[in-house]
């Protein structure tokens, strides 16, 4: 989403209309060029438009806000989505192969399997799916619903 700064031309002094120096056309044409909201006004005549004016800015400035934040609490951080990744794979980040033998992890096959793990039978029961599981969808979890 591109950044959208909301900015007010606001010019003051109205009411003394027959010191004018800037006409009225001139000061839009300046806002529309420039992206911004513009407006009239005489603080010493008019404290209510004043109020009216500078209260529906910070409004908008609050909406604008509220957005941002709903946005950006939609969005998973690169954990969240490296830990969904782990989860969609069956084991949690890291802890199903060695790192310290340098060796890449690999899918359990069942000629692999236990020159991946251990080979002690009992410990090899992790919790990685094998390459036959992996074809036939079975032993991968749902994977949970979200949106990027
Ligand atoms: N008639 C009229 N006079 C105004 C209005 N707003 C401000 N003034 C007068 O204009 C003069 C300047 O007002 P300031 O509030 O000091 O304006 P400023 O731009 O902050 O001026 P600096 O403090 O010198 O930078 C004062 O005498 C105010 O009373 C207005 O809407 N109408």
């Amino acid at each position: 989403m591109p950044f959208y700064l909301p900015v007010l031309l606001l010019a003051n002094q109205k009411d003394l209309e027959h010191l004018r120096q800037v006409r009225v056309e001139d000061g839009q044409a300046l806002a529309v060029q420039n992206n911004c909201h513009f407006a009239e006004l005489s603080a010493a005549e008019d404290v209510e438009g004043v109020e009216l004016t500078m209260t529906a800015l910070f409004r908008e400035v609050r909406t604008l806000k509220s957005q941002r934040t709903a946005v950006r609490q939609k969005k998973p951080s690169l954990m969240h989505v490296t830990k969904l990744f782990s989860s969609l794979i069956g084991r949690s980040s890291g802890s199903s192969f060695s790192e310290a033998d340098g060796e890449k992890p690999k899918l359990k096959s069942s000629s692999t399997a236990s020159s991946l793990h251990t080979s002690d039978e009992s410990e090899s029961k992790v919790n990685t799916p094998t390459e036959k599981e992996v074809k036939s969808n079975k032993g991968i979890k749902k994977r949970p619903s979200f949106s990027l």
